[in-house]
């Protein structure tokens, strides 16, 4: 039964202060909210004064997801009118502060589902369910949180990235916010510090892997597409030894993504296209190395190798312009530990005379003089002046993008990355930065986090009615983006700015539905991809 109370309790269909004289009268509210009616815009701007007078990030945070648990039109409006200032607050990075401080601060669920290892596949499929409420769930965000950002397990705690991932959902690219879910899939933790904590909210247990874990993660995956047919399903966060498992379990069975794999893979590629438009270089010159080669690294990794291929490499040539660095050093194909994603792309010992010698980036760059280098190592400084500097002598416009998350961990600091190399490095971040003057330039730091590419990516798989999620549809979403730089403004950024996130979301969705409809992996018929893209989104308004 739906009370009044009910009606104000629930954030999809609270307006406050906005319920007219009509709509109080007709739903029983008359008194239950002070006299004045008003506007979305006053409330969002009342709500933004507020927001304001929080002196931490994280205070600010906090309030945010007041708004969030409490109307959600309200929070959206404000997240539209200022989705440069809010994306730290409500996303990376400071998120990193409330998934690890979650049993503290926890007030409220966030409309979140929570599925236990502990629990039997009935039991899943019925918090699922619940957790709908008869919605019809377009798009889940996922996570196990085994590898929250950089900052490892984080068990339970990170459901808070599902949540987040799913706001920049609907933030850029107008996703309706009640046909999403996020969903955390609780298979205890290694994280000593939570199983000590006595406010842990999470299982008190160590992670379990092996065949029980997969059984796990397939009773969810089938519970939710039994469910929900329609589904777009965004995996967040794995572990190494899982991620990559899980995607190639699942990519050619349901529309489904990995986002530190595909998303990365996506905005790197984007940012790269974007610097050598800058820089007028050709991409098949290109020596990449990448720093750091777990799930986001192998992944960027093998989407920049496709590209090369695209290009006219053949598989073969394309392999020798890639370097592999972990913490081993660089990764050599006699290596017994090597992951199946890294094995792709280790080198051969015979192919340099100081082999033993190259087991840290200093002597890597020395010896294969990379022209790209990418940081997902979570170490933060490993990118040093000594090592940029050496880059920056064998290649004239080096691409550097440190993007280890958040920023305690970034490899290297965009002003510095500036300063060492007198201004010819092209760089991003993972998160946002600050524009650098140097030598009377100013430079525009590009942002080259996954959160600029999966909002689009989404909406446009989802208003194709696509089947599949493919590597021609990636690429598409690559090349959407990589086309809207401005080369021609000294200082000039590889990717486009955050402010423009909600038109060029549309953008990466259009080029992606048009290559789902062109390969014909539509479930509907779909004649005008732009009409399909533009009628789905959800504008933060009172119906
Ligand atoms: N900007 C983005 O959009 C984006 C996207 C995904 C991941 N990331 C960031 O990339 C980082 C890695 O994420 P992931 O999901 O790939 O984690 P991961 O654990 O799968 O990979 C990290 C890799 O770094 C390696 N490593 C650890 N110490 C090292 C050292 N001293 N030298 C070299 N390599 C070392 C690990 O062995 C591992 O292979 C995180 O900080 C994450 O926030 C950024
Ligand atoms: O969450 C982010 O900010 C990007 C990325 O998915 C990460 O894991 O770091
Ligand atoms: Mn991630």
């Amino acid at each position: 039964m739906t009370t009044p109370q009910n009606i104000l309790n629930d954030p999809f269909l609270n307006k406050g202060t906005a319920f007219t004289v009509a709509e109080r009268q007709a739903l029983g509210l008359t008194g239950l909210v002070p006299p004045v009616v008003q506007t979305l815009e006053q409330q969002a701007e009342q709500t933004y004064g507020q927001y304001q007078s929080k002196s931490s990030d994280l205070e600010k945070r906090l309030f945010l997801m007041e708004i969030f648990n409490t109307n959600r039109v309200l929070f959206y409006k404000l997240f539209s009118q200022h989705v440069v200032e809010f994306m730290p607050i409500v996303y990376d990075p400071t998120i990193a502060d409330t998934i690890e401080n979650y049993s503290e601060l926890y007030v409220q669920s966030q409309g979140a589902a929570f599925l236990s290892i502990d629990e039997d596949d009935a039991t899943i499929k019925e918090t699922l369910r619940n957790a709908a409420a008869g919605r019809d769930i377009k798009l889940i965000v996922v996570t196990d949180a085994e590898g929250i950002l950089g900052i490892g397990d984080w068990g339970t705690n990170g459901v808070d990235i599902a949540v987040g991932k799913l706001m920049v959902y609907t933030a850029a690219a107008g996703i309706d916010p009640s046909s999403v879910l996020p969903v955390v899939l609780d298979a205890g933790t290694n994280n000593q510090t939570l199983l000590d904590d006595p406010l842990y909210l999470g299982n008190r247990h160590e992670r379990v892997r092996g065949q029980r874990y997969d059984d796990f993660v397939d009773h969810f995956v089938d519970a939710a597409e039994d469910l929900f047919p329609e589904l777009y399903l965004h995996w967040e966060d794995f572990g190494r030894s899982n991620a990559a498992n899980i995607l190639n379990r699942y990519q050619d069975k349901i529309t489904t993504f990995n986002d530190d794999i595909q998303g990365t893979g996506i905005i790197v590629l984007a940012g790269i296209l974007g610097a050598l438009q800058i820089s007028k270089q050709k991409f098949t010159d290109q020596v990449y190395l990448s720093f750091g080669a777990g799930t986001a690294g192998a992944g960027i990794t093998q989407r920049i190798f496709d590209e090369m291929v695209e290009q006219g490499l053949t598989p073969d040539e394309a392999r020798k312009h890639f370097y592999l660095v972990d913490k081993q050093g660089l990764l050599f194909a006699d290596d017994p530990t090597l992951t199946p994603e890294q094995k792709l792309f280790a080198r051969d010992r015979a192919e340099f005379s100081n082999a033993a010698e190259l087991t840290n980036l200093a002597a890597v760059v020395k010896a294969v003089q990379p022209t790209i280098l990418v940081g997902t190592s979570t170490q933060p400084g490993a990118f040093t002046e000594a090592i940029v500097k050496e880059m920056a002598a064998h290649t004239a416009r080096p691409i550097i993008f440190p993007l280890s998350n958040p920023t305690k961990l970034a490899e290297a600091k965009a002003a510095d990355l500036i300063e060492w190399t007198n201004g010819q490095a092209l760089v991003a971040m993972g998160i946002p930065a600050a524009d650098v003057t140097y030598n009377g330039v100013t430079y525009q730091i590009g942002q080259a986090n996954n959160a600029l590419v999966y909002p689009g990516l989404g909406l446009g798989t989802l208003a194709a009615t696509a089947t599949r999620l493919n590597d021609t549809m990636i690429s598409a979403a690559a090349h959407s983006l990589g086309g809207i730089v401005d080369a021609s403004q000294p200082g000039a950024a590889v990717l486009p700015p955050v402010s423009k996130l909600a038109e060029f979301s549309q953008t990466v969705a259009e080029a992606v539905a048009s290559s789902a409809v062109a390969q014909q992996l539509n479930r509907e018929p779909i004649s005008d991809v732009t009409a399909a893209v533009t009628n789905l989104k959800w504008v933060p308004e009172y119906k």
